[in-house]
């Protein structure tokens, strides 16, 4: 069984709550053809981080993240979202012992390796200097293979972007083109897992759906494992598998997205019943 579990302790010990404490084990149904079902790609054990001010930031994460799946992780303002994100690909390096990649302790992996196989795309992205083209080929060119025009082609295509913009630069294409250009880079590195941190905070509805159906392809064609950032509570409905729902660096609740009414945290179901 495949599972995130919210840490019981913190629960009982958390001063604002009066509910019940449950038992949050989700069996995920998720069957890729040809894959463990069961398989775990992040295992996250008792991740904690403290401000330099000695503010708690995370208070002892536990989850394991299965793969194939589309994990939503939502919750206010400042409870930690980005900061677990970011721990997965060690772009804030997480203590040792906590974070587990295809059970591997993530501070024993390469660092670049591990970026590029947890790729990472930002609420507002950013191209490099030259044409969309040279961007999507920057990261395989890192290890010293060059793309084929071909290979580039393709690379926009599961984008959803035609072959006109090949050859643009950043200057000439908007937020949403530009986000899905970074899509496009990132999966040049052949990724395993994306991470995506508020991915179409920025952009419009049109735009936002695009994004939304390559995340959803990449999952269904590729098994690709996405965890994924959002403010929309909306957008995690349509899309995601299983939502986690953070709050003060603790994730109180763990549900599907059609389940997420159930909430009984009063934090998060105030939260949700704001946001819906
Ligand atoms: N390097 C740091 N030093 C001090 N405080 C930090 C650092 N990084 C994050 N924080 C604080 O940790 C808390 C969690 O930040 P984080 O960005 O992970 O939250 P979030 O849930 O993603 O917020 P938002 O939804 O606003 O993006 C915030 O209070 C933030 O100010």
């Amino acid at each position: 069984m495949s599972y995130i579990s919210i840490d019981q302790s913190q629960l009982q010990s958390s001063p604002d709550e009066d509910h019940e404490v449950r038992e949050h084990l989700l069996t995920v149904d998720i069957q890729q053809p040809g894959e463990d079902v069961c398989a775990t790609r992040f295992r996250i054990r008792d991740l904690t981080k403290v401000s330099d001010a000695g503010a708690p930031i995370l208070k002892g994460i536990n989850m394991d993240i299965p793969k194939g799946v589309i994990l939503g992780i939502v919750g206010p303002s400042g409870s930690g979202k980005s900061t677990v994100l970011r721990a997965l690909n060690r772009l804030w390096e997480p203590p040792s012992g906590t974070v587990f990649y295809d059970d591997r302790d993530i501070l024993d992996l390469d660092v670049l390796s591990l970026r590029r196989k947890v790729g990472m795309l930002f609420q507002i992205p950013v191209l490099f200097e030259g044409t969309v083209a040279d961007n999507i080929r920057y990261g395989p060119q890192l290890k010293g293979k060059k793309l084929t025009d071909n290979e580039v082609h393709n690379l926009l295509s599961l984008a959803d972007l035609d072959s006109s913009f090949f050859n643009k630069t950043g200057g000439e294409i908007s937020v949403g083109q530009a986000q899905r250009v970074a899509l496009a880079r990132t999966l040049a590195n052949e990724p395993e897992v994306l991470l995506l941190d508020e991915p179409t905070s920025s952009l419009d509805p049109i735009s936002t759906e695009n994004i939304e159906e390559v995340i959803m392809k990449l999952k269904k064609k590729r098994g690709m494992t996405i965890v994924m950032v959002s403010h929309s509570i909306k957008q995690i409905q349509r899309i995601a598998d299983i939502v986690c729902l953070l709050v003060d660096g603790t994730i109180v609740e763990v549900l599907k997205p059609d389940k997420l009414s159930e909430a009984k945290h009063p934090t998060a179901l105030r939260f949700l019943q704001l946001s819906a």
